[in-house]
């Protein structure tokens, strides 16, 4: 902001005479000056000519008010960048990084001052006190204000130790513990940003409490200080932006607060009594420009802004009324005591008057005892915000009260400097002790107001510049009585009456000490006027850079502090990567690898349970082929006979397809032992290549379970139908397979084809007439195979076709052809009959290998989960199976699938704990990564809130050094 939008109008008087000759009083007031020179130069109006001093007098004034505004512009533009740092500051604290708000310990019971405590933040192979020394140089050493409590009024203090306002801060000492706690001691304590909670018992010791608070609690009750100092750097801005100086005249009951204000304005404004009256506020300003020359009084109207140009604001009222407004106000519960803005005249001029002083605009503010009521006292700390001087009435008889005490030492906190009153002091009979005691409660209440004494503090009557005389001209008042006094002092003209000599005497010793109350009271304004007109950067300005100075000098704690804990953040990050960073990459690696092994690892295992299925199920079908059972163990049943052959051929069928039942159980059992050992090779492979932190996997292979659905259907489960049970004539008697025997073409049955390429074992229903005369056929032509025997072709069947017919044309050949084909025919049953029990079993057999060896519809997979279906080779990357296949085929494929799913569950369960392994490693490299940028953003955010503080608190020292 530029200086000129803070720029006020420099008020130009004509004269400030008194001002130097006010120093003069003020500094010497121990001085031995007569009486009659001090009272008379004080009121000595102004000559024509200008005399020299009186025009150094307006320079200084002049280079005062340079110097004043120069301080002004320093002191807003400080206050604007605070502000924004403040905003800053909570900006980063809600949004990228909280902030730490230092711990403060018990102090323990060695002497140890200020000890910033750090256990995890040395670096390894560092001492403690190396690593300190290098974050110091790093970072600069944190400084800390000086903020004693309530307490250490009862101390007696040095002057230079006791100023709470320095901000010098003792250097942080660490120490072997907690890092970022800081030990309870003087001066090792927030100041205007110290989270001071009140809370039942826990407010003895609100550190603790702090202590106990969540981080982000903590942080929110920061932010709501931060929010508080900002809104009260606002109203200091409006506070010395202002050109009104509001100076608050406040005190214990009764001690003269309204008699003074009177003594001041040289009139009977405020009501006085020596019952307790003042019940309101009434602020008593000059009505020349601020009322347009008009005296009135406005009553402000409550929860109204006060608008001096909006009659809606307050009630007008004269400013005779005022001492009714008081007494009725008496009546009023005092939060509905009004505030008065009395607009008055000051009829003497701007070198004699406070309040039309030609330089500022003063204010007034007379306000209630302070311990009428605690709501009344509260209002008034409330109220000290907008004042710029308070001077504090003590009566000389009372001295301090115990909220006066409080008071003052709360004032003087906030403001640095009291004015403070001392009156009743004409009915002290003792004067100088009674100037001792008040002097050293002053110093334990305000140093700095002690270390100004002779300026600051008054021992006055009030009540003697109204004069004993009613109506008599106060302005006149002085000389008149200075001249009586004078010739009583300079020398009692002699009288012969003794009486009468008497009674002058008395006369001029209650003359003199008039004179001296007068003096002391021209004193007091004289300094009064100083401290408001020449002082103002004590008054005005001075709060405003107090303030200043401690918040900056907090923030600068905070930004110390907090750089502290942020570079330990990133170390402990730092650290973290380094560990997570290779944790990761070495899990992500250990993952890939193990995935190809076991990609490998399952493909061997799968193919070779396949083709072990495959193979014993080959040799089991190739035995019922032959008539035998598929594996050891089994028997054919016992021939019945003749007349029971149908059922003993069912029978062979049945124990023939159980026992490839119990081959197919066989080789599944050797696939489920194998799949155990390969599903826990890959277990242990896995468990061996896990992290350490990863959990042991729950799941558990039962190997039993496997195949349990299709062994529970049993023969049925193999894709056996039922008519695969059926018997069928060919199984007694299985002419094709003789006639192609005859033929010499291969077993039509052998190859699963009928006639006309129809599958006879297909189980389809073909028709039963087909099939007998099929077999009447083969019936007939097995007669004939007997004649060509075995060793015939077809060639010689269809010659001895042709041999018979000529045998039926030979008439002798007819005669004995009828027994001779008799004689055959019998033999040929006799043979078939006798060889059932042999060929029954062949004929099963052959017909169940047709049916076993041609094309197997595969089984329907069922998934009964969706990991199932996932897992399932069939759809990934195992081979496709095939499209049509045998029995063996149809079932090794399907054992393979089934252990492939095993595996691949195990894999999966592998991969997915390494995916959690991975996920957590990752999750870790990134918040140490997110913990890493954050701590530099720390880093540099109050690296640079250190370098712009102390620039801001460069700017606004310089108001000290100009005092
Ligand atoms: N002797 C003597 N009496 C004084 C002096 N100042 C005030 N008084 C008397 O003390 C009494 C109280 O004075 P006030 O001015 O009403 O006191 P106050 O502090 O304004 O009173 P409240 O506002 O009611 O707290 C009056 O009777 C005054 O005349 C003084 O300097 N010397």
């Amino acid at each position: 902001m530029s200086s000129q939008q803070y720029a006020t109008p420099v008020k130009t008087r004509g004269s400030h005479d008194r001002s130097k000759q006010c120093d003069g009083d003020v500094n010497t007031p121990t001085s031995p000056v007569t009486p009659t020179q001090k009272v008379t130069s004080f009121y000595t109006r102004a000559p024509a000519a200008k005399p020299k001093s009186q025009l150094d007098a307006n320079q200084q004034l002049e280079q005062h008010q340079i110097l004043y505004e120069q301080s002004k512009q320093k002191l807003l533009e400080g206050i604007d960048r605070s502000t924004q740092i403040l905003s800053d500051l909570r900006e980063f604290s809600s949004n990228r990084w909280i902030v730490h708000y230092p711990q403060l310990e018990s102090k323990p019971a060695s002497p140890a001052t200020f000890a910033i405590r750090r256990s995890q933040s040395t670096l390894p192979g560092q001492s403690f006190e190396e690593s300190a020394a290098q974050f110091d140089s790093q970072h600069g050493s944190p400084t800390r204000p000086s903020h004693p409590s309530l307490q250490r009024c009862n101390t007696t203090q040095g002057a230079s130790a006791s100023v709470p306002n320095t901000p010098e801060r003792k250097l942080p000492v660490r120490s072997n513990t907690t890092f970022g706690r800081y030990q309870e001691d003087e001066g090792a304590d927030m100041s205007v940003l110290k989270l001071d909670l009140k809370l039942g018992a826990a407010s003895n010791n609100s550190h603790q409490l702090v202590q106990s608070l969540e981080k982000s609690s903590v942080a929110q009750l920061l932010d709501s200080r931060m929010e508080q100092s900002a809104r009260h750097l606002e109203k200091l801005k409006q506070r010395i932006s202002d050109t009104q100086s509001k100076v608050l005249i406040t005190g214990d009951l009764n001690a003269g607060k309204s008699t003074f204000v009177n003594a001041l304005l040289r009139r009977q404004l405020m009501p006085t009594d020596q019952q307790p009256c003042t019940t309101v506020f009434c602020e008593v300003i000059d009505a020349t420009e601020a009322n347009n020359d008009v005296e009135e009084v406005h009553m402000l109207k409550k929860g109204v802004a006060y608008d001096p140009k909006n009659e809606s604001t307050f009630i007008r009222h004269k400013v005779s009324e005022i001492e009714r407004i008081v007494e009725e106000a008496e009546e009023f519960s005092p939060e509905d005591a009004p505030i008065l803005k009395c607009y008055t005249h000051d009829t003497r001029g701007t070198q004699q008057s406070l309040l039309k002083n030609g330089v500022v605009d003063i204010a007034l503010i007379d306000a209630p005892g302070l311990n009428r009521d605690s709501l009344k006292t509260t209002a008034l700390f409330a109220r000290q915000e907008e004042i710029d001087v308070v001077v504090f009435v003590v009566s000389a008889e009372n001295h301090f009260t115990l909220s006066a005490k409080e008071f003052l030492w709360n004032a003087s906190n906030d403001k640095a400097y009291v004015f403070i009153v001392v009156n009743k002091y004409d009915s002290i009979k003792n004067k100088e002790k009674c100037r001792k005691l008040v002097l050293d409660q002053i110093r334990q209440l305000s140093p700095r107001t002690y270390e100004d004494a002779e300026d600051l503090v008054h021992f006055v009557d009030s009540s003697v510049v109204f004069g004993q005389d009613e109506g008599e001209d106060l302005s006149s008042l002085p000389e008149t009585r200075m001249e009586e006094v004078s010739m009583k002092v300079g020398g009692v003209p002699e009288e012969d009456k003794a009486k009468k000599e008497e009674e002058e005497d008395k006369a001029a010793v209650a003359a003199l000490k008039n004179a001296d109350s007068l003096r002391a009271f021209a004193r007091l304004e004289a300094a009064l006027r100083d401290f408001v007109l020449l002082k103002r950067s004590k008054s005005k300005l001075l709060p405003a850079q107090t303030y200043l100075i401690r918040l900056l000098s907090d923030i600068a704690f905070l930004a110390k502090t907090n750089a502290q804990v942020a570079q330990v953040e990133l170390d402990q990050a730092k650290e973290k990567l380094a560990v997570a960073r290779p944790d990761l990459a070495k899990c992500q690696t250990k993952r890939q690898q193990l995935e190809s092994l076991f990609e490998g690892e399952e493909d061997e295992v799968v193919t070779a349970i396949m083709q072990e299925a495959q193979r014993k199920l080959d040799i089991a079908v190739e035995r019922i082929g032959k008539g035998k059972p598929a594996v050891d163990g089994f028997s054919l049943p016992p021939y019945p006979g003749l007349l029971d052959v149908w059922n003993y051929a069912y029978e062979v069928r049945r124990t023939l397809l159980e026992s490839l039942d119990k081959a197919v159980c066989d080789a599944e059992d050797t696939t489920r032992a194998t799949t155990q050992s390969a599903e826990r090779r890959i277990k242990e492979m896995g468990e061996s290549h896990l992290p350490d932190d990863v959990a042991k996997s729950q799941r558990i292979f039962l190997p039993e379970a496997m195949f349990a659905k299709r062994r529970a259907a049993g023969v049925s489960g193999l894709g056996i139908r039922d008519e695969m049970f059926e018997v069928k004539v060919s199984d007694l008697f299985d002419a094709l397979h003789h006639l192609s025997i005859v033929t010499g073409g291969s077993s039509a049955t052998e190859k699963g084809k009928g006639v006309g390429g129809k599958s006879l074992t297909a189980g389809s229903s073909e028709s039963e007439e087909e099939m007998s005369l099929v077999s009447s056929l083969s019936l007939g032509l097995g007669a004939l195979t007997l004649v060509g025997g075995k060793t015939f072709g077809a060639k010689t069947a269809i010659e001895t076709i042709v041999r018979l017919s000529d045998l039926i044309g030979n008439p002798t050949a007819r005669r004995w052809a009828g027994p001779a084909f008799a004689l055959v025919s019998t033999g040929l049953i006799v043979y078939f009959v006798y060889d059932l029990p042999n060929s029954v079993p062949r004929n099963v057999g052959r017909s169940l290998t047709s049916s076993l060896t041609s094309s197997w519809a595969p089984q329907p997979k069922t998934f009964t989960t969706k990991r199932e279906l996932e897992v399932d080779p069939a759809s990934s990357r195992s081979s496709p199976p095939p499209p049509q296949s045998d029995f063996s085929t149809t079932h090794s494929a399907r054992m393979a699938r089934e252990t492939r799913k095993i595996l691949r569950m195990s894999n999966w369960d592998l991969q997915e704990r390494f995916r959690v392994a991975i996920a957590t490693r990752r999750n870790a490299v990134e918040a140490a990564e997110k913990k890493e940028k954050s701590a530099n953003d720390a880093i540099r955010f109050f690296q640079s809130t250190s370098e712009n503080v102390c620039q801001v608190r460069r700017k606004v020292e310089v108001v000290q050094g100009w005092e």
